[in-house]
């Protein structure tokens, strides 16, 4: 691997540490190299805080090594006043001489500023160094500002006859088809996304919480389907822990494409991902109407023989694992668009 590739490589690596806090910033990696060595590092911290490239310089013991050093990040520098001064202005207060961008960032506010405004001050300015890596790292930033819309994962479980419920229950909760270290694993999933979304069916038959309790970190914006105001208040998905936006027929037309317009209302609700829970109708309406990124597929070892059928979905997996002692099987899909 190359020295610039080496050095953006770490810095997508450390930007993960902001993976569910930074929106509506990017989770940007920065790190300092003076004479082949990492002298600073930083990621963007919760929204609100300081952004890489000042907690990589601030991480720097001997400022005076500034001035001779490379500073590598994954996205073009901010050079615009936002809730903190713009990244450009410090870099060029400390005299870095060469900065090392993975990709431009084409949210409107900086769009090519940021380089423009370095290479006015003198600095040396490589631009795109593993440039389609550090797209897919900011995918959900892209997503919101290119697409004007929501990164949509989809998710769900089904049994190894394909069904994700069964034709009848006892009681008004999940039936579960995934282990415990699979359900973990979707709260951790929750917690990296800003919304989760789910259908009618799915709350009047599972009062689901849709929160990340077994895992640390914020919970998201619970988003349901409630078109003909089936759902009672008092149903979990309106308790206290966590905030819900109710979709009903004055959000949403039912003549028009229903994905369509549920992806606009996220996006003016400045929502920059979304992870869709099911059921079947609603995941199969996203399928249909092509909006989604990625599909994140459980498959549990039993059977239900008769149920509501999983979405019909025609996709070759990327990446498929194992999880857990009693083996369910989960397959990573990306939408080629
Ligand atoms: N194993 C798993 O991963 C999961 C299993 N489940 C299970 O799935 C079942 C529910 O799935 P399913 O029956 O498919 O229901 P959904 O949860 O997808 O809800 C469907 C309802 O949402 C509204 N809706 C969804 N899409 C559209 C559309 N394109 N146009 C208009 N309205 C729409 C309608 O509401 P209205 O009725 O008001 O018209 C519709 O009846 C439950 O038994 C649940 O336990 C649910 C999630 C995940
Ligand atoms: N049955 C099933 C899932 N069901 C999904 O999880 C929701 C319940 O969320 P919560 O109430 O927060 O635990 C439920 O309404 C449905 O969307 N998920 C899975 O990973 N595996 C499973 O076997
Ligand atoms: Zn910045």
């Amino acid at each position: 691997m190359k020295i610039h590739e080496k050095y953006i490589t770490r810095c997508i690596q450390i930007a993960k540490n902001g993976l569910g806090t930074t929106a509506p910033n990017p989770m940007v990696g920065a790190v300092i190299v003076y004479k082949n060595r990492i002298i600073g590092e930083g990621f963007t911290c919760p929204f609100g805080g300081p952004h890489a490239e000042v907690k990589a310089i601030e991480s720097v013991r001997n400022k005076r090594q500034l001035s001779q050093a490379t500073l590598y990040v994954t996205l073009e520098p901010c050079s615009h006043f936002g809730k903190t001064p713009p990244c450009t202005n410090l870099i060029v207060a400390h005299n870095i001489p060469r900065v090392v961008i993975g990709t431009m960032d084409t949210h409107s506010k900086v769009a090519g500023t940021g380089i423009k405004m370095l290479q006015e001050a003198g600095c040396q300015v490589t631009l795109g160094v593993m440039e389609t890596a550090c797209q897919l790292h900011h995918k959900r930033f892209f997503t919101f500002h290119n697409l004007k819309r929501p990164y949509v994962i989809l998710k769900w479980a089904e049994t190894a006859d394909g069904y994700i419920a069964p034709s009848s229950r006892d009681a008004q909760k999940p039936v579960w088809i995934t282990n415990p270290l699979s359900r973990q694993i979707v709260h951790k999933w929750r917690t990296e996304e800003q919304a989760i979304l789910v259908g009618t069916q799915t709350v009047l038959a599972d009062n689901p919480v849709l929160t990340a309790r077994t895992w640390a970190g914020k919970n998201p914006t619970r988003v349901v389907l409630d078109l003909n105001q089936k759902i009672p208040n008092h149903y979990a998905v309106f308790n206290q822990e966590s905030h819900t936006l109710k979709l009903t027929k004055k959000d949403i037309n039912p003549e028009k494409p229903l994905a369509q317009q549920i992806v606009s209302i996220l996006h003016a609700h400045h929502i920059q991902s979304v992870i869709i829970e099911g059921g079947t109708k609603t995941l199969q309406t996203f399928i249909n109407e092509n909006l989604w990124d990625e599909a994140r597929v459980f498959t549990g070892s039993t059977t239900f023989k008769t149920g509501t059928k999983a979405p019909i979905f025609k996709s070759t997996p990327t990446k498929e694992k194992e999880i857990g002692i009693l083996n369910d099987r989960l397959c990573y899909y990306k939408n080629p668009l």
